[in-house]
């Protein structure tokens, strides 16, 4: 369904744009329908900025970024539209999405005026309650509700039944349980282990492992804004092969805390080691093979 295509961010940094940061270098992995994927890194390693240009909100500076074949860099006007009627994002902090002035279930008349302006009042009414319904709200407790009245796991759940209305089939999902105490967290996640059985596809982008574990069938290991593993979630977290995501691993105990050691994204284009299948589907940058316990050793390069 969404396909990505060695796409690289480069953004103009210093005084007069005279640097190059390079955000995102070279991705590719792609997510199917009814999959969810884990994209997992530390603070600045370029996860959100991945979203952005899957979501159209930043351009890509090279490589491309496919939705059922089409590449949405040529999307225009109705085309456009139609995208986004398929591929909505969620982002981290829900609050940041309401104005406090109006309702908060104003974000469903936006979507009406925009994609279904010849849509009865009446069957509006009975589309968003079946979609609050869907997110285990109860529509009677939650519409017509002022955002300071709601919770922050509330307001996400509105935010997810809005992108419901519009018959997603890709979610972006950034950070969108990092607001949200425990119990809510495994609420929205179980939430969105339920679409992915309707035949929804999640990128899941967190810092946080043990998430990613819980809910993705793959997972995509990104640091300094390039791949360093990813593959199967069982095969990346049973049998971590790339020194840094053995790292990662072994922070699991802080993992509820967003990781203060930002490394900062290249500066200058580091070398990017070619990934190696490892095992079947188990990508590893480098060729590192993890072995159990002495996981992270590098087999010497085959001969060619
Ligand atoms: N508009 C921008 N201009 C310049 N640099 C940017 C811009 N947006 C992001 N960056 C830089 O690109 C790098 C990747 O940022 P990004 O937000 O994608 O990381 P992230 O992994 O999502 O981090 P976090 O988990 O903290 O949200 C960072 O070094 C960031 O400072």
């Amino acid at each position: 369904m969404l396909k990505l295509e060695r796409i690289s961010k480069t953004y103009k940094v210093g005084a007069f744009g005279g640097g190059v940061l390079h955000a995102v270098s070279d991705v590719s992995f792609d997510v199917a329908a009814g999959e969810v994927v884990s994209l997992i890194g530390e603070s600045g390693s370029g996860k959100s900025t991945i979203g952005k240009m899957i979501l159209r909100l930043s351009k890509v500076t090279s490589g491309r970024v496919l939705f059922e074949g089409t590449d949405i860099a040529t999307l225009r006007g109705s085309a456009l539209k139609g995208y986004y009627r398929q591929v909505q994002g969620v982002f981290q902090d829900p609050f940041s999405c309401y104005n406090p002035v109006f309702r908060a279930d104003r974000v469903f008349s936006m979507i009406k005026e925009e994609y279904f302006p010849g849509t009865s009042a009446a069957e509006w009414e009975e589309k968003v309650e079946a979609a609050v319904s869907a997110v285990r709200l109860n529509p009677g407790q939650v519409l017509g509700k002022y955002p300071h009245q709601l919770s922050g796991g509330q307001l996400q759940r509105l935010l997810i039944a809005r992108a419901l209305l519009l018959d997603i089939k890709l979610l972006i999902a950034d950070e969108i349980t990092s607001m949200l105490d425990a119990s809510t967290r495994i609420d929205v996640l179980n939430l969105l282990a339920e679409l992915k059985a309707r035949g929804l596809g999640v990128l899941f982008i967190t810092h946080d492992l043990s998430l990613g574990n819980y809910i993705a069938e793959r997972t995509v290991v990104l640091r300094r804004g390039s791949v360093v593993e990813m593959g199967p979630t069982g095969r990346v977290f049973g049998n971590p092969c790339h020194p840094y995501t053995i790292k990662l691993l072994d922070s699991v105990p802080r993992l509820h805390e967003k990781w203060t050691t930002t490394e900062p994204a290249a500066e200058e284009p580091w070398v990017r080691e070619e990934l190696v299948e490892v095992e079947p589907g188990h990508f590893v940058a480098g060729g590192y093979r993890g072995s159990g316990a002495g996981s992270g050793v590098r087999e010497e390069p085959a001969p060619r």
